[in-house]
């Protein structure tokens, strides 16, 4: 199993460094334009190996994607992280290039990969590789939903005061500061409900923290998170890899699914060896449809400003 993660920075050598741990792949290639950075990234984590146990080798290589060649899956982290104060949409004008350059580079050496887009803004970014690269959306899976629901959940602990092992809960929608749909009245604790436990008004804050996760790391740091974005991506890595069948909200083509067409959105989906292998509708409420109806709006929006 070769895993090509393109971008070397913080969330690529996050995601590579996750991926190794887990061993489960037999190679990953870390890209970069920066000379000599991936190379670098490649060799300070090689050098984990034996203190950590993992036998996954990683290189690293400054833009040769000779080197990336027959990759069962690529990861696209490459591209600029947002500023405090920024929006992720306000990343287009220069992200939009790179994902669109580096999605054909990769397809040239790898013709059958499969493709994870983690570039921001995510959802119009895994709409442009599947506009430009005309791939079949089972091998076109955007990631923002495994990351968004993880935060969710940790927040839903820290209301609980339970165990995050305790807590289930999905975050559907965009990957946006607005566009997000954590799914509070699917939220259980052990398959109760979460709100046997907690009041409306705390629901809702978990809800508003979740939305803004993103936004309150990228406050504290300067520049966005990367720890749970690597660990996101190694996780839906990981359930290709293996063929695990796992569900995750995902960033997919939608076709009819939701009541929406032609765009790229959080939605749960089936991830086994063949990528994206089932987008899984859930009855949604009348409330829940609203705000995915709008969310969709504003992912529209945002795929205007492309030039494809
Ligand atoms: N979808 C999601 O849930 C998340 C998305 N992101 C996004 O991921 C992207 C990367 O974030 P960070 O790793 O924090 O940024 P970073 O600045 O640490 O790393 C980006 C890397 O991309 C490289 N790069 C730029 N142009 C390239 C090209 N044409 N070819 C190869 N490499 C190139 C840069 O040299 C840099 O090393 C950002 O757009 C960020 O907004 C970040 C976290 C979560
Ligand atoms: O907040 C950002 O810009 C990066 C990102 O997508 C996230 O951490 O959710």
């Amino acid at each position: 199993m070769k895993v090509t993660v393109v971008g070397a920075g913080a969330v690529g050598a996050s995601c590579a460094e996750y991926i190794a741990m887990k061993d489960f792949a037999s190679e990953v290639v870390l890209l970069d334009i920066k000379e000599g950075f991936a190379e670098g990234k490649a060799m300070d984590l090689m050098q984990t190996a034996s203190l950590n146990g993992f036998d996954t080798t990683i290189t690293g290589t400054t833009n040769d994607y000779s080197k990336t060649a027959n990759s069962d899956i690529v990861v696209i982290t490459s591209g600029i992280p947002r500023k405090p104060g920024m929006t992720r949409e306000e990343l287009i004008g220069i992200n939009a290039g790179i994902v669109k350059t580096v999605s054909q580079n990769l397809l040239e050496h790898s013709p059958n990969t499969i493709v994870i887009v983690v570039s921001n803004p995510m959802d119009t970014m895994t709409y442009l590789v599947h506009k430009t690269t005309g791939l079949p959306k089972n091998r076109i899976i955007g990631m923002g939903g495994a990351l968004d629901s993880a935060r969710f959940k940790y927040r839903l602990a820290e209301a609980l005061g339970a165990p995050i092992s305790d807590v289930d809960g999905m975050v559907i929608g965009g990957h946006s500061d607005k566009g997000m749909v954590p799914l509070i009245n699917h939220a259980a604790r052990n398959s109760v409900k979460v709100s046997e436990f907690l009041s409306p008004e705390r629901m809702q804050q978990v809800v508003e923290d979740t939305k803004v996760g993103g936004a309150t790391l990228t406050k504290l740091l300067g520049t966005s998170a990367w720890y749970a974005p690597g660990a996101a991506v190694s996780g839906l890595v990981q359930a290709i890899a293996m063929d695990l069948k796992k569900i995750y909200p995902c960033s997919a083509l939608l076709e009819g699914e939701y009541g929406l067409n032609d765009l790229c959105i959080g939605v749960p989906v089936v991830l086994g060896r063949n990528g994206l292998e089932k987008i899984v509708e859930i009855e949604l409420s009348e409330a829940e449809q609203a705000k995915m109806v709008e969310s969709a709006e504003g992912v529209k929006k945002t795929n205007g400003l492309l030039n494809t």
